[in-house]
């Protein structure tokens, strides 16, 4: 494993943003700014070998695979291009990609260029973990969602038709470059979603950060671009600094899976048709201040500023009546972070104090999720 990552020197020409992203001996580079897909030089410094694949989506390869074109010239490269979707988060597609490796020869130099928003990002980064047992990869993201999380921590993997994620490696980029112009194409249910993963790191463990977001509300919600800048910048380098300290989730780095115990089975119930992920994890984030609320932990005022910000920014709050409350309870029981066949689930006492609790009673659980399927979304 090279140590020293010679991206450390490189600086775009734009007024971009860096947050490095520190694991002992090794870091990388997470670029937040306009223009960065066009500054071809800056990006390609960080191709260390003759091939290269990018990774992208029928949706997005139109948008943006020719902002990158010029920039691969002279090296032998290859796009694969897999269908838009979460329900396409798959091992066929992995194989897919993988044979596109074959077919091209790539070496253990060899670059895999995720160009997308978080499914293409996590499919893109587990491809480069398991070819020839992990070769370099860099983030593009084009989605809020994935600049301000997915990009970022080396959190890769594919769904299994039992549930999201359940397959994976922690096999980190090489650099991020967010090119904050490409969010001009994004559609607006989709920008809402990535507002929630940036509402989540504050909610965590960020409450300056948290009345900062109340106080930039509408902004946010409108685009305005210099509060979008700063919330992207903040929200990446709460997360950078959580992963430096636990870079393969032995304990702090589960907080960042706030509301998703609950809303990976949100997704998992809807086969991916009903709620995006950042829209799942909003509605699993009121959940989890709900059964916090419940056990004793956390006050109700706290769940209040949170569904207000959440509903400030675009965003539900409440499941609908999506699946039984029986049938979510069974697929949180195969979330990652349970041990010994008890439901270990982050919970909170209060904005910005979120914490990992084990073995929460199921009764409470259920009785919280079946209040909220009669709620109104
Ligand atoms: N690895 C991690 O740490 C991590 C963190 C958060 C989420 N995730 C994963 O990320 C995924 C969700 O990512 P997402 O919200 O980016 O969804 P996504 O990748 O499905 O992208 C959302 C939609 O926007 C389209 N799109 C992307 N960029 C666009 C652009 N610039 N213009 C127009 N359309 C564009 C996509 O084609 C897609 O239809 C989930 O699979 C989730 O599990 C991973
Ligand atoms: O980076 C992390 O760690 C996260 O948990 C970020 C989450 O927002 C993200 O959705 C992640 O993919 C969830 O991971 P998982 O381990 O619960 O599958
Ligand atoms: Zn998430």
């Amino acid at each position: 494993m090279s140590h020293e990552n010679p991206m450390s020197q490189i600086t775009p020409a734009s007024t971009s943003r860096r947050i490095d992203v520190e694991l002992g001996s090794r870091r990388y580079p997470v670029w937040i700014g306009p223009g960065l897909m066009s500054d071809t030089a800056t990006w390609r410094e960080t191709i260390r070998g003759r091939h290269v694949l990018v990774f992208s989506n029928r949706t997005i390869a139109p948008l943006y695979l020719p902002k990158i074109e010029a920039g691969l010239s002279g090296l032998s490269w290859d796009s694969y291009v897999m269908d838009d979707g979460e329900a396409y988060k798959t091992f066929a597609n992995i194989e897919q990609a993988l044979g596109a490796l074959a077919r091209m020869g790539a070496t253990r130099d060899a670059c895999v260029i995720a160009l997308g928003g978080g499914v293409v990002g996590d499919m893109a980064g587990f491809t480069a973990a398991c070819w020839m047992r992990g070769i370099d990869f860099i983030q593009m993201p084009t989605t809020l969602l994935a600049m301000v999380d997915s990009s970022v921590g080396g959190k890769t993997g594919v769904n299994l038709p039992a549930g999201k994620n359940l397959v994976g490696a922690f096999h980190q980029p090489r650099a991020v470059f967010a090119d904050t112009d490409s969010l001009a194409t994004l559609p607006a249910r989709e920008y809402r979603a990535g507002l929630a993963e940036v509402v989540k790191g504050a909610a965590i463990g960020d409450p300056v950060f948290f009345s900062w977001l109340e106080d930039h509300a509408e902004a946010l919600a409108a685009r305005d671009p210099a509060p979008l800048i700063e919330a992207i910048a903040r929200k990446v380098a709460y997360k950078a600094g959580v992963v430096a300290r636990d870079e393969t989730e032995q304990g702090e780095r589960a907080l960042l899976n706030l509301g998703h115990s609950f809303g990976h089975a949100l997704e998992t119930a809807g086969h991916y048709q009903t709620w995006l992920h950042g829209e799942a994890v909003a509605i699993g984030m009121v959940l989890a201040a709900q059964l916090s609320e419940q056990l004793g932990m956390a006050d109700a005022a706290d769940t209040g500023r949170l569904r207000r910000l959440l509903l400030q920014l675009g965003l539900p709050v409440a499941p609908g009546a999506l699946a039984p409350a029986e049938t979510l309870l069974q697929l949180m029981r195969l979330d990652k972070k349970n041990l010994a066949g008890k439901l270990r689930l982050i919970l909170w006492d209060g904005i910005g104090r979120a914490r990992l609790v084990p073995g929460v009673d199921e009764a409470a659980v259920l009785g919280v999720l079946q209040a909220a399927i009669n709620a109104p979304v």
